[in-house]
């Protein structure tokens, strides 16, 4: 048996190494139009991955060349694949009918006409993507007005796992789920996929639906993890006016079984390149299927996120005498989460925009992201923020304004150096074990600390001299 992969990315890749590690009897091929992230994944240096995840580079170094292999070559692939997953980008339309809101099918579509062009004999197609619900159809009417001697199945193989602790979540998954036609076919074809997680993963945690069911599971996890979050930071503005502590509530009510203690972290607010587009999709599939009222319940999620990051960035702004006009902030992380170089829907990106807007200067230190990747955020940010009135750039500031007033460091004290504030946008922990006395001596005062994360420890840097903000405290 052969596996193919289309889409050598963040979830491509480690899934499929995984994969290759469990299943050293079946070759396992990535493949990606992007030749560029071929090349970075068969970097001989390993720290050139174009993922970086904890423990990554391991399971690459083991499986690489000896059953896991990258490749531009796409037909190829699709040709000698018995498995075909799809796991390329499903982002949020910018253009036309549901821009802003629906997920740009354009990537999937096309792997389904390749696929359709090329393969032949049998074939299973896994979307491994998050697609909306129904997409398999359209997969399956693509695949059946095109092909010719393909008999094919699609199954639904959504994945759960987070960035930075994806190969741990790789390797001991809370569930897997497989959605299938309920046909001898289909569930043949589900049995296939079963066998292979199977390997390594108790059958009782691989959890059998039909497709539709499968597909939509995806989106309402993904909701219900970034709706948790969205209700502890509105319960976080609300303790900032009552001197109720975030934290104490947090572990209050985590400690009621039914609620459970996870995902209570108040912050700045969620990112990463799934919560808001995959609530964004599901928005707008409610409203598509004619149900306002419960486009509108799961579109507050979003909303409360956009508050929270506003109101961070206001609170930097008021603290600060009402304008950040000249002064230096310096963002500690510019990732969405500790423990990866991810910077998709990043807090920080909307936070530095509303201060550029104010015309700070803006210094930036991050452990993992490359200054390159900080900029074209900050340009991306400019063309295609949903909404001007969040925190859009002025969209008069050309690409050079925007590079004199953002400087990148690779090398924390000097971006905090002379600052006026530090914003800690991500929580990766280097940032506690810092010399903050050190870092007080050295800046403007009052020198001021907003955690984003509730990472550092208040009292200490209170004790300092630091005028200390932190969420829902
Ligand atoms: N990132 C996550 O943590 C995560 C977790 C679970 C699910 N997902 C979902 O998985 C999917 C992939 O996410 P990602 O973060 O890996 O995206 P990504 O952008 O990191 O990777 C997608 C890759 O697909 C490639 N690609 C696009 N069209 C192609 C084509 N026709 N042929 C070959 N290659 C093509 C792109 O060049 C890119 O390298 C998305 O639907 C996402 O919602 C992501
Ligand atoms: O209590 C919390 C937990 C998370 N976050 C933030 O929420 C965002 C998302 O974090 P996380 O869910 O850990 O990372 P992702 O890689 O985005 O993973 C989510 O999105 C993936 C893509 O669909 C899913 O596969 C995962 O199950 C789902 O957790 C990050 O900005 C976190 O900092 C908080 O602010 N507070």
């Amino acid at each position: 048996m052969k596996i193919t992969c289309i889409g050598a990315g963040y979830v491509g890749g480690p899934t499929m190494a995984v994969i290759a590690d469990k299943c050293p009897d079946i070759d396992v091929t990535i493949v990606d139009l992007n030749a560029q992230r071929i090349a970075q994944w068969n970097d001989d240096d390993l720290s050139n991955l174009p993922v970086f995840e904890p423990g990554l580079s391991d399971v690459v170094a083991k499986t690489r060349n000896r059953n896991l292999f990258f490749s531009t070559d796409v037909e190829n692939a699709i040709r000698e694949g018995d498995i075909i997953f799809i796991a390329v980008n499903t982002p949020t339309k910018t253009y036309g009918v549901g821009k802003g809101m629906a997920a740009d099918l354009k990537y999937v579509e096309l792997c389904a006409r390749q696929i359709a062009e090329i393969a032949h004999g049998e074939k299973i197609i896994v979307e491994k993507s998050t697609l909306p619900v129904r997409t398999a159809q359209s997969l399956k009417t693509i695949l059946s007005n095109n092909a010719k001697n393909l008999s094919f199945q699609v199954l639904s193989n959504p994945e759960f796992l987070a960035e930075g602790t994806a190969v741990q979540d790789l390797y001991h998954p809370d569930r897997v789920l497989i959605g299938g036609d309920q046909t001898p076919e289909g569930l043949k074809a589900i049995e296939t996929l079963t066998s292979i997680y199977a390997r390594w993963i108790p059958r009782e945690r691989i959890i059998q639906t039909n497709v539709w069911s499968s597909e939509l599971s995806k989106l309402t996890a993904n909701s219900f993890l970034a709706q948790r979050i969205s209700s502890i930071n509105s319960i976080s503005a609300l303790c900032e006016q009552t001197g109720a502590n975030v934290s104490e509530i947090a572990k209050a009510i985590g400690t009621d079984s039914r609620i459970g203690s996870k995902f209570l972290q108040a912050s700045v607010g969620f990112g990463g390149s799934c919560f808001q587009k995959d609530i964004l999709n599901l928005v707008y599939l409610c409203r598509y299927f004619n149900l306002p009222e419960v486009a509108d319940y799961w579109e507050h999620v979003i909303k409360m996120n956009d508050y929270q990051k506003r109101r961070f960035a206001n609170k930097i702004i008021e603290t600060l005498f009402n304008s950040v006009s000249g002064k230096k902030i310096t963002c500690l992380g510019w990732a969405f989460k500790k423990d990866t170089n991810d910077t998709r829907e990043s807090a920080a990106i909307y936070v530095t925009t509303a201060l550029l807007r104010d015309k700070a200067e803006i210094h930036v230190y991050d452990p993992k992201v490359t200054p390159e990747q900080i900029y074209a955020d900050l340009d991306y940010m400019k063309q295609h923020h949903r909404s001007n009135d969040m925190t859009g750039i002025a969209g008069d500031m050309t690409t050079k304004e925007l590079k004199d007033l953002v400087h990148v460091h690779n090398e924390p004290y000097e971006a905090m150096d002379k600052a006026h504030a530090i914003a800690l946008l991500t929580e990766w922990e280097e940032f506690s074990s810092y010399d903050w006395e050190a870092i007080y001596n050295k800046m403007y005062k009052p020198a001021f600390v907003f955690d984003g994360r509730n990472l550092l420890q208040k009292d200490k840097l209170s004790k300092i001299g630091f005028e200390v903000y932190t969420i829902g405290n």
